[in-house]
């Protein structure tokens, strides 16, 4: 195989938000389906689905700009992720202030069943707060009229609680994300958010309250703020979030007590908190992250995972390190053991970035010990009709796929062409010799469709499987790296 291996093709870049739609195909059907009302209530159920549309289509969609959520707070349950509705235990926060030695705690929400779960101990905590100062322009301001609030840093408290625990940034990640960047842009790169402790803020009634900012960005990474209100009563103290004219109220007073509340939003949306009246409200904040873009071959960056570390690396390791194995250079085949959409119109994008198991570790090993890796299909034999085309299978070798083709649907039929030539035309390939196979096929997916010609024309459809390839260099280039 003379280098037959090459990067598949990169698909068209989509639209910019899952799911959005055009206002003039929705708009006919939206119309019809409302005709009982009175014209007056049409005009206004169209100009309301007209600015839903509006919202749904929008680049950097309005309809996405913040996102919330609840955790109850249980006793008894532990989370163990079995759960729909998750829970959590009741929340610790460690502290110390620099010169001491022992760390004050408090256990949330009080219950005054010992010192640690008393109102004395959240008293302390908060007590052991300074005044939050915010960010204008490049200076930090404490100005008492625009922002009354304790905060404590990240150095000095440690927290039971982590947001990933409920998969809140997964849940930011599947919300948040797409309308960072496009969707090619954010399936390409592996884009994921990184959340990082800021703060620990309270805002203590009768007069706790943040006038409405924008929170100063960190990086340029960043894209957004999460806050996490921990289980303490509290009255009054709704976070209000805007962008592009809409708003959203988290009102979390009334469970305050019983569960954990959590809210993220966009970095350019202007919030603020209104006043607390009563009680303490206990917030950690986080600022989040987009990571950076992974490189599209690193399937497992090795400064995160050691390659050396993985079971098949010694293996592998020890037959490149041989004079024996493949002196001329070769080619490792491995069809892959997890099902993948390799003929969808993503495949290539998605793969080799969504390997799994024993096919990310095979990839990652040979990757990493110098070996050209690639993902590709093969064409199956499937004869599936009496007309079938021997000339196609005369030959010797593999049908390799020169990329990760989408599906493809030929309108030629085999009573004006031999199949040979379409799937010569319609299925780019390489006929390939001399593979070293160490797996056999698993899973099929529709790779090419044509019309069969029998006694009556029928739609045939011939199968590929998703196989990695590994060229090893010869002994002189492995031995001299
Ligand atoms: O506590 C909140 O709800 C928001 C806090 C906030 O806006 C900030 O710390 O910048
Ligand atoms: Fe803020």
């Amino acid at each position: 195989m003379s280098k037959p291996l090459r990067m598949g093709n990169t698909p068209q870049s989509q639209a910019s938000d899952d799911g959005a739609v055009s206002n003039s195909e929705v708009s006919a059907d939206v119309r019809s389906s409302h005709v009982s009302a009175n014209p007056s209530q049409l005009n206004d159920i169209d100009t309301a689905l007209e600015e839903l549309m509006t919202t749904i289509a929008g680049e950097r969609s309005a309809a996405s700009f913040a996102c919330g959520g609840t955790i109850p707070i249980s006793k008894t349950d532990t989370n163990d992720g079995a759960n729909a509705t998750p829970t959590s235990p009741l929340v610790k926060v460690y502290w110390s202030l620099q010169e001491e030695i022992n760390a004050r705690k408090v256990i949330l929400p009080l219950d005054h069943t010992s010192a640690d779960s008393s109102p004395a101990a959240l008293k302390q905590l908060v007590s052991d707060c300074s005044p939050a100062t915010f960010g204008r322009g490049n200076e930090d301001i404490l100005d008492p009229s625009y922002r009354q609030a304790g905060k404590m840093e990240p150095a000095n408290f440690t927290t039971t609680f982590h947001p990933a625990d409920f998969r809140i940034i997964t849940l930011i990640e599947r919300i948040l994300l797409p309308s960072v960047s496009d969707h090619t842009e954010n399936s390409l790169m592996g884009r994921a958010i990184f959340a990082e402790l800021y703060k620990l803020n309270v805002y203590s009634g009768p007069s706790g309250f943040f006038r409405s900012h924008v929170d100063t960005p960190r990086s340029v990474r960043q894209v957004g703020s999460l806050v996490v209100c921990l289980p303490a009563a509290f009255k009054g103290g709704n976070l209000l979030v805007r962008h592009q004219g809409k708003e959203i109220d988290f009102d979390w007073a009334p469970t305050s007590a019983i569960a954990i509340q959590w809210a993220a939003f966009y970095s350019d949306c202007s919030h603020e908190i209104k006043t607390v009246t009563e009680g303490e409200r206990l917030t950690l904040t986080y600022n989040l992250y987009v990571t950076e873009p992974e490189h599209a071959v690193t399937v497992i960056p090795s400064s995160l995972v050691e390659p050396w570390t993985l079971p098949l690396y010694g293996q592998l390791n020890a037959l490149f390190h041989n004079s024996q194995f493949f002196p001329n250079g070769g080619v490792l085949g491995i069809y892959c053991a997890h099902a993948y959409a390799h003929t969808s119109e993503d495949a290539s994008i998605n793969l080799p970035r969504t390997l799994k198991g024993s096919d990310l570790v095979f990839y990652s090993v040979l990757d990493a010990l110098g070996a050209t890796v690639e993902i590709l299909p093969v064409l199956g034999h499937r004869k599936d009709n009496y007309y079938w085309d021997t000339d196609c299978e005369s030959e010797d070798g593999e049908l390799i796929g020169t990329g990760l083709h989408a599906h493809r649907k030929s309108c030629f039929s085999t009573e004006s062409h031999s199949l040979n030539d379409i799937v010569c035309d319609e299925w780019p390939h390489e006929r390939v010799t001399g593979i070293t196979w160490l797996t056999g096929q698993k899973h099929w997916e529709e790779a090419l469709s044509y019309i069969a010609y029998g006694n009556q024309s029928t739609i045939s459809t011939r199968y590929s499987a998703a196989a990695i390839f590994a060229a090893i260099p010869n002994w002189e280039e492995r031995s001299s790296t």
